[in-house]
C-alpha cells in the first residue's frame, strides 16, 4: 500500500510533565538520525503525536528502522487524501479491498481535530462504515476488539486513513538521560547491558580493551560489529579502543597469579572512568551479572569497584543467563557474541583467580606497578571510531563473501 505518512504515538513521554518538550525534541532528533537515509522524509513533532511525511519514500524500508527508536509506543502508516467525503469513502473501500479476506470483523474510528469539517466523528463513522458495507455486504461490525480498526482522522491539512498499529520499541528517547560509558567486551552480556541502558534513555559510548598481539584483529572487529548492532537504536555510537597490552604484561610480570584478574579489572575500570571524565559521561555501564564467574562475586565487585565513586550501572546484574541470551537473540547480537575470538581477559586468565580478593593485598601488589604511567600511556593512545548501523548493503556483501 502506498502510504503518505506515518503517525507516531509517544511512549512514556506522556507522564513526564515539564520535561515533555525536551523529550519530544530528542525523540524527533533520534527519528531524523535513524531515518537519515530517506532525504525526502519530513518529521513534524507536536505535543501529542509525531507525523512523518513520507514524500514518496518507501514505508517498507522505514518501518523496521522506526521500530528500533526508543520512546515510541506505536505508530500507524496512513494514507492522506483531501478532506472530501467521496475521496475518504473511496480510499476506505480500497484499503478494505486490499486487507479484508472475508473473515475479519471491523469498525471505523473517526476523529476530527478540524471542527469545520462537514461531518462529526459519529457521522463519519456511519458514512465510512456504510461505504465499506456497500462493497462487502456480509462483513461483520464489531465495536470491541475488531480484527480491523479503520481509523479516519480529519486534520487541518487533510484526511488520514490507517488500519495498522505497529508496536514501537517503547522506553525513553536515547539522550534524555545523559551519557554513559559502556564497557563492551566481545561477550554476550555487555551488548545486552548497552541495549537495556539505551532503552532507558542513556546515550552510550563503547569502551573496548584490546591487547594485540595477544588478542586478534577479529576480536576487535567483533566488538565493533556488536556496536554496529546497537547503533540502529541511536544512529551511531562512538567506539573507543583502549590499548591494554602493556598493562596486562606488567600485571602478569609483577602480580601473583591469583590477583591478576582483580587488578586487571581495577585498571580497566580506572581507565574507563578517566575516559568518561574526558568525554563528559555521567556513569559507567558494564555487563557484569551476579555470581557467574570469579570477577562477579560480590567480594570481587567490591574490590574492583573501590577505584571509583562514579555510579556503575549493571543492567543485567540480576538477570538469569537464559534471560540475557533471550534478549541477545532479540537484538541479534547472540550469534556474533558466541564467535570464539579470544578476549584480553581470557588470554591472561589465571587458572585460579581469587573469588574473595583481600583489599590490603590488592593495594600491596598494585604498589609494584606504575599505575599512573600505565594509565596515561593507554589514554594517550586510545582510538575513537564512529560506528554506524550495518546497512543492508553491508549485509548483502557479507553474504556474498560466504557464497
Ligand atoms: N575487553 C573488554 N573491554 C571492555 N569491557 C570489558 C572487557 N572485558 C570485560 N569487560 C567488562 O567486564 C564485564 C564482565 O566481564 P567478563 O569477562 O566477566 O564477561 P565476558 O564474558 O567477557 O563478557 P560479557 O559479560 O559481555 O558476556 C563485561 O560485561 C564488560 O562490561
Amino acid at each position: 500500500m502506498k502510504y503518505s505518512e506515518i503517525m507516531v504515538r509517544y511512549g512514556e513521554l506522556s507522564t513526564k510533565g515539564k520535561n515533555r518538550r525536551s523529550f519530544i525534541m530528542q525523540l524527533a532528533s533520534n527519528v531524523r538520525q535513524a531515518l537519515i537515509d530517506f532525504p525526502a522524509l519530513k518529521v513534524h513533532a507536536d505535543r501529542d503525536r509525531m507525523h512523518l511525511i513520507l514524500n514518496g519514500e518507501d514505508s517498507d524500508l522505514i518501518i523496521p528502522k522506526l521500530q528500533k527508536v526508543f520512546g515510541i509506543q506505536n505508530f500507524s502508516p496512513s494514507i492522506r487524501v483531501e478532506k472530501d467525503l467521496e475521496q475518504i469513502k473511496q480510499t476506505a473501500q480500497e484499503i478494505m479491498k486490499e486487507i479484508y479476506t472475508g473473515k475479519e470483523t471491523f469498525k471505523v474510528t473517526a476523529r476530527r481535530s478540524d471542527h469545520t469539517f462537514e461531518q462529526t466523528s459519529d457521522e463519519l463513522n456511519v458514512t465510512v462504515g456504510d461505504a465499506v458495507m456497500d462493497c462487502f455486504p456480509d462483513i461483520k461490525v464489531q465495536m470491541k476488539q475488531p480484527d480491523i480498526n479503520l481509523r479516519v482522522e480529519i486534520r487541518s491539512n487533510g484526511a488520514f486513513l490507517s488500519y495498522e498499529t505497529i508496536l514501537g520499541a517503547a522506553g525513553l528517547p536515547v539522550g534524555t538521560s545523559g551519557k554513559g560509558m559502556l564497557m563492551l567486551s566481545g561477550g554476550i552480556d555487555s551488548p545486552v547491558a548497552g541495549y537495556m541502558a539505551m532503552k532507558r534513555g542513556v546515550e552510550i559510548e563503547a569502551v573496548h580493551f584490546a591487547s594485540p598481539p595477544y588478542t586478534s584483529e577479529q576480536a576487535l572487529q567483533k566488538a565493533k560489529d556488536l556496536t554496529a548492532k546497537l547503533a540502529p537504536y541511536v544512529g551511531q555510537i562512538q567506539f573507543i579502543e583502549v590499548p591494554f597490552t602493556e598493562v596486562q604484561e606488567e600485571i602478569k610480570n609483577k602480580v601473583p597469579e591469583g590477583y591478576w584478574m582483580t587488578i586487571t579489572r581495577r585498571i580497566m575500570l580506572l581507565l574507563t572512568d578517566r575516559i568518561r571524565q574526558l568525554r563528559r559521561g555521567l556513569i559507567i555501564l558494564n555487563g557484569e551479572s551476579l555470581g557467574q564467574v570469579a570477577s562477579q562475586t560480590l567480594q570481587s565487585m567490591v574490590a574492583i569497584n573501590e577505584v571509583t565513586s562514579t555510579p556503575i550501572i549493571r543492567p543485567v546484574a540480576t538477570m538469569d543467563k537464559l534471560e540475557i541470551i533471550d534478549t541477545a537473540q532479540q537484538i541479534d547480537t547472540f550469534d556474533l557474541s558466541i564467535q570464539p575470538f579470544e578476549d584480553c581477559c581470557t588470554i591472561f586468565a589465571p587458572t585460579q583467580p581469587k573469588t574473595r580478593p583481600h583489599l590490603d593485598k590488592v593495594h600491596q601488589y598494585e604498589e609494584r606497578l606504575d599505575i599512573y604511567g600505565l594509565v596515561e600511556r593507554a589514554l594517550a593512545n586510545i582510538k575513537v571510531d564512529q560506528i554506524l548501523p550495518e546497512s543492508p548493503q553491508d549485509q548483502e556483501n557479507e553474504f556474498a563473501e560466504l557464497l
